[in-house]
């Protein structure tokens, strides 16, 4: 009992070290401001050519006039204007020529004198004496005993067509504000001022590392258990997006010698160390140990209260910052953008990001953690009323939701929802609002995503929300999308959908999807027999175990109508057919009820049972919207036709041709 090594791992993981001393998100942000001044680094020179993206490390003042010279902005004749009055088609004024050309870069020689003109290019210098700049379409000109001459038609304004010099900017004037990005434009007034360097502010270097033994890198093959380290991606290109340069140290196992050493690399090599994972209280939890040891003030704030994000460590070594983020992927971004962002982007000279707010009504409850300023992700669309936001309610885990949102709203520590048909303010991801020309709210499905690709491609943006049958339907009702795409089963009639119709809504064929029993290859208990027969032999058996689907899914219902008894397995029940599809294939669990496509992508065999419908429920008051008609001409086009039929669907379509 003593030597267990298995006991041993457990008592280590079930250690409960009480780690976290969690603070208001403000106390946090204090904290780490007062440790960690929220400067801009030293500056460094950069060439012209180096310089787009990069901050301005200091204001500058236009060391020239541009132009630099009273500058004709036309091909013509240097004039004074008084000589001109009163010159018209019929009545020219007669100026002799000067004996020289202006083009541009030639330095005139020669006064204009009362009653004379110098030919001038566009771009040369304007003469001594002349105050304007007939256009040569204005003029004739020709040779008479006296010499050459040209006959203006009309007259000029006193300063008609010059631009003097430093009229765009004059020598000494503010040219580019000290923290301004450097972009085509600003580079453009730098070379016009003969700049061929500029100093600007040095880029913070971040040094990233991801720790847990499961993470292997992208591109690599996914043994069993392990997940792909998306976090340094991440957390790279949010480095760059905010004036940064990403140092990445790799993924390192949780091994507190390994990973100390790497941090100590980082630390020496980069100006900021952020980490991700091993934050919580988990036996292999070790990155905020190692943090304890880094020397005075060490550990700042280790547990802020929020949510995604509670277990943040934030430490101070040598001056340097070291943050550890969450490991799951959505608490590790949002972090990282309440607290690693503002200071990249205060190291790298860059103002705070500004923060664009939108007002948007919740169409359901979200229930939310007391005690923790919780962040929900959500999805804009538009009703009659005004702006709605979908949460994306995906937890902590999720690397989707943070991609797909337009924004977030909090729900304070003290409430325990955010109530349905409640207004909230939501902060926006991206740097405007873009509200989709297309919203479908309800099942997801890969046929639907197929069909959307074919609207994308016209150039629509279609946002699909999948938030259940039943959900977009009422969505659908409250007018909040465009159409609800939906496999509703009606237990009484056997039939799907048609039960479920309302007033101001129709119902538009989709395609049908085979449902039936997933088993893996070659399973005697399967093979070769009826879904029926299989059914009646296995539910009984302990020793073959089910993989459930939710409640009120429409499988669910098509399952518990065929099940004699409760098998072994019941009570998991997952809300996807993937989710049923790979716990067979892994065999967590020995079959389930799935459509053919998903079982087939698993390389799972698959029974028959029923055929089940997938279609949209439509608001008949959006029905003449352009991208809802643009969505009906393609779903009976013959392009997504043949998509979905090689998806292994059945397009409504074919059935009608084929007289069902
Ligand atoms: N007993 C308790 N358990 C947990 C608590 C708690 O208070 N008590 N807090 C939970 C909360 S909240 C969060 S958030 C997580 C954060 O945990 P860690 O920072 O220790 O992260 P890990 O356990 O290492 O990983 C969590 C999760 O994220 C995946 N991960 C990690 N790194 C990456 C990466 N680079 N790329 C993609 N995914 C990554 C990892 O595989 C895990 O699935 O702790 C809760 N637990
Ligand atoms: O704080 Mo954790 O990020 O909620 O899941």
């Amino acid at each position: 009992m003593k030597d267990n090594p298995i006991l041993d791992a457990v008592r280590r993981a079930a250690r409960q070290e009480q780690f976290l001393d969690v603070v208001s998100r403000d106390e946090a942000e204090k904290r780490f401001r007062a440790a960690v001044p929220h400067v801009a680094l030293p500056a460094e020179k950069v060439t012209l050519a180096d310089a787009l993206g990069r901050v301005l490390a200091e204001t500058l003042a236009a060391p020239i006039d541009l132009p630099p010279f009273d500058r004709s902005s036309v091909d013509g004749f240097a004039v004074r204007a008084g000589d001109t009055v009163g010159a018209s088609e019929r009545t020219p004024i007669r100026l002799r020529l000067n004996a020289e050309v202006l083009a541009c870069g030639t330095a005139p020689r020669l006064t204009v004198a009362t009653s004379t003109a110098t030919a001038i290019s566009t771009g040369g210098v304007v003469p001594r004496g002349a105050d304007a700049v007939v256009m040569i379409e204005q003029t004739a000109f020709g040779e008479d005993d006296h010499g050459p001459y040209v006959d203006i038609r009309r007259p000029a304004a006193p300063g008609g067509f010059v631009a003097f010099a430093g009229s765009d900017i004059a020598r000494g004037e503010t040219m580019l504000r000290v923290g301004t990005e450097l972009t085509s434009r600003e580079i453009g007034v730098l070379a016009a001022c003969g700049l061929a360097d500029v100093r600007v502010v040095r880029r913070p270097r971040v040094g990233i590392i991801s720790t847990g033994d499961e993470l292997v890198p992208p591109g690599s093959e996914l043994p069993e258990g392990a997940i792909y380290d998306s976090n340094s991606a991440i957390t790279a290109a949010a480095v760059r997006e905010n004036g940064g340069e990403a140092v990445l140290f790799g993924i390192i196992r949780d091994d507190e010698t390994a990973l100390a050493a790497a941090v100590e690399r980082a630390l020496s090599e980069t100006d900021l160390v952020v980490l991700s994972g091993g934050t919580s209280k988990g036996a292999g939890d070790v990155s905020h140990r190692i943090l304890s040891r880094l020397g005075e003030p060490g550990i700042i704030v280790h547990g802020v209260a929020l949510k995604p994000g509670k277990p943040i460590c934030l430490a101070v070594s040598r001056g340097k910052p070291v943050v550890v983020l969450p490991g799951f992927p959505t608490s590790a971004i949002f972090t990282f953008h309440t607290f690693v962002t503002p200071l990249v982007r205060a190291m790298a000279g860059l103002p705070p990001h500004g923060e664009e707010v939108v007002e948007a009504t919740l169409p359901v409850r979200v229930p939310s953690e007391l005690g923790r300023t919780e962040y929900v992700m959500v999805s804009l669309g538009e009703s009659a009323d005004g702006l709605v936001a979908f949460p994306l309610g995906r937890g902590s885990g999720s690397v989707t939701a943070f991609s797909q949102a337009d924004g977030f709203f909090a729900v304070d520590a003290l409430a325990d929802a955010a109530d349905a048909g409640s207004e909230h303010k939501i902060q926006l991801i991206g740097s405007s609002l873009h509200v989709p020309d297309l919203v479908l709210a309800g099942s997801q499905d890969v046929g639907l995503d197929a069909v959307v690709g074919l609207l994308a491609k016209q150039g629509l943006t279609v946002r699909t929300l999948a938030i259940g049958s039943m959900g977009g339907l009422a969505a659908l009702k409250r007018g909040e999308c465009d159409l609800a795409p939906a496999h509703l089963l009606d237990p009484k009639t056997g039939t799907y959908n048609t039960p479920y119709l309302a007033d101001g809504i129709s119902l538009v064929p989709g395609w049908r999807r085979r449902q039936g029993v997933v088993f893996r290859k070659g399973d005697p208990r399967f093979e070769g027999k009826s879904a029926a027969d299989a059914i009646a032999t296995v539910a009984a058996d302990p020793d073959t175990i089910l993989v459930n689907r939710n409640a009120g899914s429409g499988t669910r219902i098509l399952l518990d109508g065929l099940l004699p008894v409760r098998p072994a397995g019941y009570a998991n029940q997952p809300k996807s057919h993937n989710a049923v599809a790979a716990a067979i294939a892994q065999e967590r669990a020995d079959w389930g009820m799935a459509i053919e496509n998903v079982a087939r992508l698993y390389g799972l065999s698959f029974l028959p049972v029923a055929d089940e419908h997938y279609d949209f429920f439509l608001a008949d008051a959006r029905r003449d919207r352009p991208a809802v008609q643009a969505f009906l001409a393609v779903l009976a086009g013959d392009d997504a036709r043949s998509l979905l039929s090689g998806l292994g669907f059945i397009p409504a379509d074919t059935l009608a041709l084929a007289g069902e």
